[in-house]
């Protein structure tokens, strides 16, 4: 889209001059280290108020975590590899928002979305080699039956004639609906646990058994998930009990590069790793990068500077950077991400759609390395190809590190294989894969912090140190989510323009 030759030196440099004393509430040019939607937010922000952005993106893409993989150019060959889906409640209202923004500008349907499909009835559930007496696997219409002793589970009385969903329910349900009702406040409620983990809060809160908590992660979450702070998986909890969630049709990267379209492409380095950056005694900062362009303009300099990188994405830039104070140090170094596993999986044929319980969107529950096996929500009922995909987190997202690809396929095909039994030969069917591994990338995959950090370091870690400037969604109480990037940096540039009253685009 935008080439890694497109130097800003020509468009930037010479309007920079003399912008060394300009005082820090009133920037004339940021630059902006990061093009996911964070940093791409931000942008498009800045600008809005008249100041000049440049975003240096280490990528050959902007999106960061929001990325279509497309296998081909034919239509509906792709799966989401970062971010696929959006719940329609007031929390994530500014992605609609920033829909609309762009779409203003550039078209009325530049970025459609279209419904995504949470649960299908014909999904399967497999865990514990437990089938139906007709030897057929279990599906999410079963749900409300699937007890613990029904899937093959040990649990004592009372646990082992209830299902998961029953045992969770009443107790993440007040704290759910606190949020829901006025989230401030339910946020505050929520806090007071924080120190714990959420396992640690069924043991001691609702005395649950270990096994019984085993029991319900298995089914509702994945391999220790539990063991994160409680404030992350209750507000994880409350996203996902939202009804009605969209997607983009044609991709989530639409959106991502449509906010590039309207920053303008001269506005933007590409290839452009961020090495280190120092602050000049007179205020301003200067920006090192990697780029195959002739210049590495190190005398550039620039008022203020806004990392919109994950923690780790901080730690390793290879040349300078300010120490900060122990705290935020011990926060950039420690907050937690979890990793996350994606693999694509091509299929001559949308089988899932046409076998005797068919999955129209929604996912696949195993205790197989798959853990989540994922429908796409768009294309639904068109002939010809089509892309699911296996989903894991933490935990079970390790199970796929040390393999190569050759044998992530081969494991997928074999847990698919037992969700299909002899009704689809999916070896017959599959055509090609692509893993996507977020645990090699700075990100890791998603902010979910560990017992205490919401405490501990939340604050510490948004707050600016002089000219330097922080965003993503690791810095807003929406972590692992696309609102949460946009909220930091609304926050930031709010912070940075010292004026409160800014609000979401729109
Ligand atoms: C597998 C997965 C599934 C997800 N599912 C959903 C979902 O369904 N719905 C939802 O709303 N959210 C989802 N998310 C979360 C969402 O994608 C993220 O919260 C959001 O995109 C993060 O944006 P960000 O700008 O904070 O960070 P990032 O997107 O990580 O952006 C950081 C950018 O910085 C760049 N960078 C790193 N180091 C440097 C450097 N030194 N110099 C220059 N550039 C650098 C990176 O290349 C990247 O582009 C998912 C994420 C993942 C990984």
């Amino acid at each position: 889209m935008y080439s890694m030759a497109q130097t800003w030196v020509s468009g930037v440099m010479e309007s920079l001059s003399g912008t060394n004393n300009i005082s820090r509430h009133s920037p004339r040019q940021v630059a902006i280290v990061g093009g996911g939607i964070a940093g791409l937010y931000a942008g498009l922000l800045l600008q809005s108020k008249g100041v000049a952005v440049h975003i240096f993106e280490a990528n050959d893409r902007v999106g960061g975590r929001v990325w279509t993989y497309r296998f081909n150019d034919d239509k509906e060959q792709f799966f989401e590899a970062g971010a696929m889906r959006i719940p329609k409640s007031p929390i994530h209202r500014p992605v609609l928002d920033i829909i609309s923004f762009v779409n203003s500008r550039l078209g009325s349907k530049h970025v459609e979305t279209v419904p995504y499909i949470l649960h299908s009835t014909g999904n399967r559930v497999y865990v514990n080699d437990r089938r139906r007496d007709d030897g057929s696997n279990f599906s999410l219409s079963d749900l409300n039956s699937l007890t613990a002793h029904r899937l093959g589970f040990d649990l004592p009385q009372p646990y082992t004639n209830m299902t998961a969903t029953g045992l969770l329910e009443p107790i993440i349900q007040p704290f759910v609906k606190a949020l829901q009702n006025d989230f401030t406040i339910g946020y505050n409620e929520i806090m007071k646990y924080d120190d714990l983990s959420f396992r640690m809060y069924l043991r001691s809160a609702a005395q649950w058994p270990p096994e019984v908590i085993d029991f319900v992660e298995l089914m509702l979450s994945q391999s220790n998930q539990y063991s994160l702070g409680f404030t992350e998986v209750i507000l994880q909890n409350m996203d996902f009990s939202t009804r009605e969630w969209f997607t983009i049709k044609d991709g989530m990267d639409r959106l991502p590069n449509a906010m590039a379209r309207i920053i303008g492409p001269q506005n933007i380095t590409l290839n452009a790793r961020v090495r280190g950056f120092a602050e000049l005694p007179s205020g301003g900062i200067t920006i090192n990068f990697d780029s195959s362009a002739a210049a590495n303009p190190m005398d550039t300099v620039f008022d203020n500077v806004i990392l919109a990188l994950p923690p780790a994405a901080i730690r390793s830039m290879l040349t300078h950077r300010p120490r900060w104070s122990p705290t935020k140090e011990a926060a950039i170094r420690a907050v937690h991400f979890e990793p996350l596993f994606k693999l694509g999986l091509r299929f001559k044929t949308r089988f899932w759609e046409r076998v005797h319980r068919p999955s129209f969107g929604g996912q696949s529950i195993t205790d197989l390395p798959s853990r989540w096996v994922v429908y796409p929500s768009n294309g639904m009922g068109t002939q010809g190809p089509g892309v699911l995909l296996t989903y894991s987190w933490m935990t079970d997202a390790n199970t796929w590190l040390p393999l190569s690809d050759e044998d992530r396929i081969d494991l997928a095909l074999r847990d698919l294989a037992k969700l299909y039994l002899k009704e689809i030969n999916v070896y017959d069917e599959f055509i090609e894969g692509k893993a996507i591994c977020w645990s090699s990338n700075w990100s890791c995959g998603d902010a979910m912090f560990l017992p205490g950090q919401h405490t501990a370091y939340a604050r510490v870690l948004a707050t600016h140190e002089r000219g330097v400037y922080f965003a993503g969604e690791h810095l807003s109480r929406h972590h692992t989510w696309i609102v949460g990037a946009i909220d930091s940096a609304l926050n930031t540039v709010r912070d940075m323009l010292n004026d409160q009253s800014l609000s979401f685009l729109s």
